[in-house]
């Protein structure tokens, strides 16, 4: 089942750059400050292989990670190898979310991160990668990307669609400079906005009037939702409607009532939860009833380099978890196109591509 879960098309919309990178890459860049004396190798090296993953230990990782990877040539690194570990795995649709910061020792700004990103992004050349949106496709003449490495419709391709997230840390104005520079960078493919980092830390009404202010200008909205018991939180994250939630680990009957009602899609991490004791164990897990109550649902890896998974393994996880068939995770999978950021023109390319690909898996 794992290696059918690997052939049918994916789309994976719950998935942190930095949270995503190969073991391999981490080490290397890591071994790199080792040798530069910025930092003391060996006790890097046991914290990123070590499988102590609960939530405190992830952000504790998540600030590690940053150290090593937050220049110009590494962001632009991690991003392009990322895209092609999703690509190999045939996920045609990446919703790919990260912070832009700001590194003053590497004169880096939010926008220079960005910038790094898409770099990346223009990097990647096993796969065809169509990340600007359409109408500045058309602008320019290119229904592919600008730099000349088309090189015809039988490549595998990929569309990346880029979330850029607010992290619980920052203040209103560092948000509200998050989505400014998320407006900026519609025609490079910014979809949305996310809200993550920490949930322990920093409150709902100081990221609303960023989130406000991006729903008002068009964005699409994702909140990392109920990750820990904060009931006044989530009702008000649910009442603001965003576009989908990630999580919803610690919901009460009252939450579920409303997210129902509301249908705003789920992006469900099975590792994840698991791995971070959010959730105690799989046969307890709330993809169950979500799935029997029909309410819009999509699987996603969350931090794949992290958690040791891929998305693959995640159908595979629920497939065996929750003893669905192969046509019922393929209707899963198909799915997702619904709840995808982009817009309908991509919508329809990927029902395409969805129904091509039925007529050749065996199910
Ligand atoms: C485990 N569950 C989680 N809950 C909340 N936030 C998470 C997360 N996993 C990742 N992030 C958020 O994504 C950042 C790393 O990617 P970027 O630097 O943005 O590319 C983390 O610092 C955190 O803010
Ligand atoms: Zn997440």
């Amino acid at each position: 089942m794992e290696e059918w879960c690997k052939t049918i098309p994916k789309i994976e919309l719950h998935a942190h750059l930095n949270g995503s990178i190969r073991d391999s890459t981490l080490l290397e860049l890591a071994r790199g400050l080792g040798e530069k004396g910025t930092i003391v190798f060996s006790d890097v090296e046991k914290v990123i292989l070590k499988n102590d993953r609960s939530l405190v230990e992830v952000f504790k990782l998540f600030d590690l990670i940053h150290l090593i990877t937050t220049d110009h040539e590494s962001v632009s690194r991690i991003t392009k190898e990322v895209v092609e570990d999703f690509a190999a795995e045939n996920v045609v649709y990446l919703e790919l979310r990260t912070t832009p910061k700001r590194n003053d020792s590497k004169a880096m700004s939010k926008e220079s991160y960005m910038q790094a990103v898409v770099e990346g992004l223009r990097a990647v050349n096993n796969v065809d990668v169509d990340f600007a949106c359409k109408l500045d496709a058309e602008a320019t003449g290119n229904s592919h990307y600008d730099n000349g490495r088309y090189s015809g419709a039988e490549r595998k391709k990929i569309y990346v669609r880029l979330l850029l997230s607010i992290d619980r840390r920052e203040s209103t104005e560092a948000a509200m400079e998050t989505v400014k520079l998320a407006l900026q960078m519609k025609h490079l493919g910014v979809v949305g906005i996310d809200l993550s980092g920490n949930p322990v830390i920093g409150e709902w009404k100081t990221f609303l009037p960023a989130l406000k202010f991006a729903k008002e200008q068009g964005l699409s909205i994702t909140l990392h939702s109920g990750e820990v018991p904060n009931a006044e939180e989530v009702h008000a994250m649910l009442d603001f409607l965003p576009g989908r939630i990630g999580h919803a680990c610690y919901f009460e009957e009252d939450h579920w009532r409303k997210l129902k009602s509301s249908k705003i899609p789920v992006e469900i991490c099975l590792t994840s939860n698991i791995r971070t004791e959010t959730i105690p164990s799989l046969d307890v897990h709330h993809f169950a009833d979500l799935y029997s109550s029909e309410h819009p649902i999509t699987l996603c890896t969350d931090d794949t380099g992290v958690f040791s998974t891929s998305l693959s393994h995640e159908y595979n996880l629920a497939a065996s978890a929750f003893g669905l068939a192969k046509k019922e995770m393929y209707r899963l999978a198909r799915n997702a196109v619904n709840f995808i950021f982009a817009g309908s023109q991509v919508k329809e390319e990927l029902e395409e591509m969805f129904a091509l690909a039925s007529k050749e898996l065996e199910m």
